[in-house]
């Protein structure tokens, strides 16, 4: 088995023609846990979206587990949250459904109804803190719970591979905490995370290595940045003033080699 999770090459995605990532190269190792950091419209949706297939690439390669992306099968071994989403939407769906539907993959014949099938739901919904609530509504439930939802969703099939976007926007500081502390459990067992973030918060103590985009590049790849101004007040209102340059992200960026300073960035 390979030890890289995930390798981009060159990898370069535009939308209208316009490129938002402009060759990144990025290797994560299995059992990693890396932050992926940047201002609003730096890239990282994007990019873990490139991880996975769901942009094309206009140039460059991605390959997973050591298997160049178009051949790769495994996809079992992935959970992926997407950015927020209104899980429940109009469907009056209940959160054990919702979870469910993250063993589709891994599921055998009659598998909703199996005792072996609720058992794996439960257990997806009891690491996120709402085995209680499995019979409920999801658009019921708070902000933060539907995305805890949506994590156990992705916990579901037991994947050892996890590509998280924002899983923290938006959510109450108890769902906070509560994801926090199924990364760093997952962290503990030894799955690869690859997790977009606004700032590390309560992830801080689980991650080890960060990166921060910034206009499509890799402008800092090492240990987390410390944050700096507003950003390291205890308990700052952080407002997300992500949409003006980088520089006002607080995170003091170290040079890259190879790149960072021509970015303006400091
Ligand atoms: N489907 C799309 N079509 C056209 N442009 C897009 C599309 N998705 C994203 N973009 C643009 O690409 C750039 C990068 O977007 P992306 O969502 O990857 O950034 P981000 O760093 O994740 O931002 P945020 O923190 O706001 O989620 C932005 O300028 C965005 O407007």
């Amino acid at each position: 088995m390979s030890d890289v999770a995930f390798r981009t090459v060159g990898c370069r995605v535009e939308y209208d023609r316009q490129p938002v990532l402009h060759g990144i190269d990025l290797e994560v190792a299995s059992g990693e846990v890396l932050a992926v950091l940047g201002a609003n419209g730096s890239g990282k949706s994007t990019l873990v979206k490139a991880l996975l297939g769901l942009v094309p690439l206009a140039s460059g390669r991605v390959e997973v587990h050591g298997r160049p992306l178009r051949a790769f099968r495994d996809w079992s071994r992935i959970g992926y949250v997407p950015q927020r989403l209104n899980v429940g939407g109009g469907v009056p769906a209940t959160v054990r459904e919702v979870v469910a539907a993250g063993r589709v993959s891994v599921a055998k014949y009659g598998w909703f109804s199996s005792r072996a099938e609720r058992a794996a739901v439960h257990r997806a919904l009891d690491r996120v803190g709402l085995a209680d609530r499995a019979a409920d509504a999801v658009h019921e439930l708070s902000g933060g719970q539907q995305q805890r939802v949506l994590i156990a969703r992705a916990l579901a099939a037991e994947p050892d591979t996890f590509v998280m976007d924002e899983p923290m926007a938006g959510v109450d500081a108890a769902s906070q905490a509560a994801l926090a502390g199924t990364v760093s459990e997952l962290a503990s067992r030894g799955s690869t995370v690859v997790v977009v973030l606004h700032e590390l918060g309560p992830l801080a103590p689980v991650i080890r290595r960060s990166i921060v985009l910034a206009e499509g590049r890799i402008a800092h790849d090492g240990r987390a940045p410390e944050p700096v101004g507003d950003c390291a007040r205890p308990g700052h209102d952080h407002v997300h003033p992500h949409a003006g340059p980088p520089a006002r992200t607080g995170l003091p960026l170290a040079p890259v080699p190879g790149g960072g300073e021509e970015d303006g960035l400091r």
